[in-house]
């Protein structure tokens, strides 16, 4: 018998000038999450199903940027995309487009384990979602008032932001100074805010999930790396990893399978791979991740100034973390 341990994010990438009740709210979501957990994986739950329920419980939240309070399409509209990667047998389900699932990373799940494919997108999700009879609201549901004013000040400042939960327009004003550029358009690097989470069971089983509305003001149709096998997600029988950040970069670095191919070609260990993976994958990119290996270890890496995350051990330890 190994150990178990879990890690859950919510974004990368957060604005220094965060309000502190915001990041003790979000530091309060991510321990209530990590309880959820520690107390399924004590009770012998599978790592697959601990990462779908972690990952559902922060979708309900409205707090990070997944299910409900999801960022919000150039046309005022959520479009939800998630994975989910079962580390033993590499079994893998992506979904993208979503517009009234409840829970994303549930559906991903199914689209895994009841259909023959891996990856299956609107409308074909929502009609295989209807089929699984799967908890489905009014897009309305997962759009907030906090949204709708970002996503008016993104528009205001002709922005594609991932800082979009910055609360006032000062702050606002200030990260669509960055010097990071997507198509032409100012991206802020403050606070992607999807959200993530990682597990190893105590039989050494990993599995990782990711769930996302992507970025406020994206254009209608842009898929990021959240639902892509590899990039945003991704578990073997090594490890299990989950990203966030700056989507276009996190695919174009296959950041996810790239911290299970250098623990598989060039026999680094859990922490060296993630150290590895941040400082020579991400070109020009600004991105983190959280990762678990099947001998029970946890890490966290982020070149971006900080990342919500929060991560526990059988061991004991446990850490909740901003900076
Ligand atoms: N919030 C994020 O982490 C953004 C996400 N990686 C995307 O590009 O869609």
């Amino acid at each position: 018998m190994g150990a178990w341990a879990i890690a859950v994010h919510g974004g990368a990438g957060v604005d220094p000038n965060l309000p502190k009740e915001r990041q003790d709210e979000a530091k309060r979501l991510l321990t209530r999450c990590l309880d959820i957990g520690i107390s399924a994986l004590r009770s012998n739950v599978p790592a697959i199903d601990v990462v779908e329920l972690v990952v559902r419980e922060l979708e309900t939240d409205p707090l990070f940027n997944s299910g409900r309070g999801s960022a919000l399409t150039e046309k005022g509209t959520v479009e939800m995309e998630a994975s989910i990667m079962d580390g033993p047998k590499r079994r893998c389900g992506a979904v993208s487009g979503l517009t009234t699932v409840k829970n994303p990373i549930s559906l991903a799940r199914l689209v895994m384990e009841k259909s023959p494919h891996s990856y299956l997108t609107t409308p074909g999700a929502e009609e295989f979602a209807k089929k699984q009879g799967v908890e489905m609201v009014d897009n309305d549901y997962f759009i907030t008032e906090d949204n709708v004013g970002m996503l008016k000040l993104a528009k205001e400042a002709n922005s594609i932001l991932f800082d979009y939960r910055i609360p006032t327009v000062g702050t606002c004003g200030a990260a669509v100074d960055s010097h990071l550029q997507m198509n032409g358009l100012p991206i802020s690097v403050y606070a992607p805010e999807t959200v993530g989470c990682v597990v190893v069971d105590k039989e050494g089983r990993c599995a990782a999930g990711t769930s996302t509305g992507g970025l406020m003001n994206k254009m209608s149709g842009r898929i990021g790396d959240s639902p892509i096998i590899g990039a945003g997600t991704y578990a073997c029988e090594l490890c299990g990893v989950s990203c966030t950040g700056e989507g276009e970069a996190i695919i174009r670095s296959t950041l996810a399978r790239d911290v299970a191919a250098v623990m598989e070609y060039k026999g680094l260990n859990l922490h060296e791979a993630v150290d590895y993976v941040i400082k020579n994958r991400l070109n020009e990119g600004k991105a983190g991740l959280i990762a678990v290996s099947k001998n029970g270890e946890v890490a966290c890496g982020f070149n971006t100034t900080g990342m919500f995350r929060g991560c526990a051990t059988e061991g004991g330890f446990m850490e909740v973390g901003v900076w």
